[in-house]
């Protein structure tokens, strides 16, 4: 880390020298474009790159901090220094305030998201056009100033976007390599798990565009004073979104410095046909690269390099001993409810899958949930995870009333899930899946901690030899493992486990009954979904059925398998008949 940190800085100092070694003008003019282009693909990539939610509106984050730059030093005679933490401010705030609109509708993800602000770059313009900001016939910026830090104004120039490339190279690395930067990884391979994982995907979608729109800002706050005069046509057009998103794809958007190779490659070969007269050649061959790269390096130039030189990750250099875990309640079956639904209800369009459920789960007990197919089992681990909203009624989880809790809060709280299918982070490695959930779970441990964490509940699971394998390259029985492992390195205090056991073979499911018995004898309180019997007898303290969404029995598996209500709803009949 310290190294990237020395070597970009190192970098920057040598090119921030260049103003004052008499070299031609073409030099910074050349690099300027480059490091102008640098920021634009870094910052674009801290929220498209990393969470996945491409945006071709880049155009009008860049384009709002050229205009107020513009706006506030040739309408108002700011100085141009003074302009510029407005150019950062004004699109970040106009990105927070769109990110707070668009990332609360769930189904605004992917294409839809990508139109949405490729729309709200025309709006922008529109209202631009049409109001005193601009009024149609453009801005210029001749009487603004350029600061006198270097020898001449091209030089200045040059020096203020070199230090703002810096400064978004050091951004891009430092988010990507933080919780924020695991979470928005998390966002872009399964969103709806990373939240049930306990990332707040909400803050940190926010938190992401706003960086990345602040950025941009900065962009065009300085590209405003390069080009002198701003139109709203110039400014807000295709090219900016087109070219950041190529570049980034180029470079390869799961990479921090990925859009940045990217940004001076195709700037280079631009630049290079422009001044051979031959600037439509540059641009097919710019298309033609883009092509081989996308068809053969999905993962971008940089990405395919870095993932054949990526060292598998091996416990004994990890430093540190593995922290004791908290203390945990023994593995008594108490009479304190640990969670406690009063009128739990969740409809979906026609189907109420669960109606008015009252149930109590006692502490360090293993209960079953069973019922026929389709009776709501999985809908209610769904809305006790927070995986979906319930429609009405009361969840307490330990005293805490979490009705309506967003489902990071209840990761948090200490509720940890399998799904039934199951949904790794595809783009993390096994040990990467479980040490994220460690870190944002109940756990909540730093990153160094949540890794030896992760090998602890590896090993438990049998997974460890797997650790540096991609989910893909799972069989079933280990996938289901891995959602086990990943549970349980939340550190919860209650377990849902949702058919951990379908699809394994007679000799996987004895594996599995001894891993829940361990996990229980470790002073977790479980809820066990499982349609295989012999399972339910061997594991449950109790069990409660539903049917139709209704709870219709609960008690101990031996008696309720034999009320008549249950038989009959099993057998798919009416229990008089
Ligand atoms: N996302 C959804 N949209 C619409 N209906 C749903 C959704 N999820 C579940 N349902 C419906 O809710 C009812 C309960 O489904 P649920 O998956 O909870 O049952 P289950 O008891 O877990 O069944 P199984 O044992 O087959 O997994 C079913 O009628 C199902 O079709």
């Amino acid at each position: 880390m310290k190294r990237t940190l020395t070597l970009v800085l190192a970098a920057g100092a040598g090119l921030a020298c260049i103003p004052w070694l008499g070299l031609p003008a073409f030099y910074e003019s050349f690099l300027y474009l480059v490091f102008h282009w640098m920021i634009l693909a870094l910052s674009w990539n801290i929220l498209s790159g990393y969470s996945g939610y491409f945006s071709f509106g880049h155009g009008a984050f860049f384009g709002i901090g050229m205009y107020t730059t513009a706006v506030l030093g040739a309408k108002f005679d700011w100085p141009f220094l003074a302009t510029l933490p407005f150019a950062a401010l004004v699109p970040a705030l106009f990105g927070l305030g769109l990110g707070f609109v668009v990332f609360r509708v769930k189904s605004v993800r992917g294409e839809l998201f990508a139109l949405l602000t490729l729309a709200v770059t025309f709006v922008v313009a529109t209202i631009i056009v049409n109001t005193p900001i601009d009024g149609g016939p453009g801005i210029y910026l001749n009487t603004v100033q350029v600061p006198k830090i270097a020898p001449s104004p091209a030089s200045a120039l040059y020096l203020m976007v070199l230090i703002a490339a810096i400064v978004t190279l050091l951004v891009a690395w430092k988010v990507q390599n933080s919780k924020l930067g695991i979470g928005l990884f998390a966002i872009h391979d399964d969103e709806d798990v990373a939240e049930v994982m306990g990332v707040p995907t909400f803050r940190y979608k926010l938190l992401a565009f706003a960086l990345s729109c602040g950025l941009a800002g900065v962009a065009g706050g300085i590209h405003a004073l390069f080009v002198q005069y701003v139109t709203t046509a110039e400014t807000f057009n295709i090219t900016v979104p087109l070219t950041v998103v190529l570049m980034s794809v180029l470079g390869g958007t799961r990479w921090w410095g990925g859009p940045a190779i990217g940004a001076a490659a195709i700037t280079g070969l631009l630049y290079a046909f422009t001044a051979g007269d031959h600037a439509v050649a540059g641009r097919a061959a710019v298309g033609g690269i883009l092509v081989v790269v996308i068809l053969f390096m999905p993962e971008g130039v940089l990405g395919t390099l870095l993932k054949k030189r990526r060292k598998p990750v091996a416990k004994e250099v990890l430093p540190g001993p593995t922290p004791a875990p908290p203390p945990r309640a023994p593995a008594v079956v108490t009479s304190r409810p640990l969670l406690e639904v009063r009128g739990l209800s969740k409809a979906f369009k026609g189907v109420q899958a669960l109606d008015k459920v009252n149930l109590q789960v006692r502490q360090g007990e293993i209960l079953g949930l069973l019922g026929p197919n389709g009776s709501g089992k999985s809908t209610f681990i769904n809305v006790v995870s927070g995986h979906y909203p319930l429609s009405a009624g009361e969840l307490v989880f330990d005293g805490q009333v979490l009705t309506g809790a967003p489902a990071h809060r209840m990761a948090q709280a200490g509720i940890a899930r399998t799904y039934q299918i199951p949904r790794p982070f595809k783009h993390m490695t096994v040990l990467e899946n479980v040490s994220m959930v460690a870190m944002f779970g109940c756990a909540s441990l730093d990153a160094q901690a949540a890794t030896r964490e992760a090998w602890k509940w590896l090993e438990f699971t049998g997974l460890q030899d797997r650790a540096n394998a991609l989910p893909d390259d799972l069989n079933l029985h280990q996938r289901k493992f891995l959602e086990l492992a990943r549970a349980l390195a939340a550190r919860p205090r209650l377990v849902l486990l949702d058919e951990v056991l379908s699809g394994l073979t007679p000799g996987e499911i004895n594996e599995a009954i001894e891993l829940i018995r361990r996990i229980r004898d470790q002073g977790a309180t479980i809820v066990f979904v499982e349609h295989v019997m012999r399972a339910v007898m061997a594991l449950t303290d109790r069990i409660v059925v539903l049917n139709h969404g209704k709870l219709i029995a609960q008690g101990q598996a031996t008696e309720v398998m034999q009320d008549s209500e249950v038989v009959s709803a099993y057998l798919g009949r009416p229990a008089h008949a």
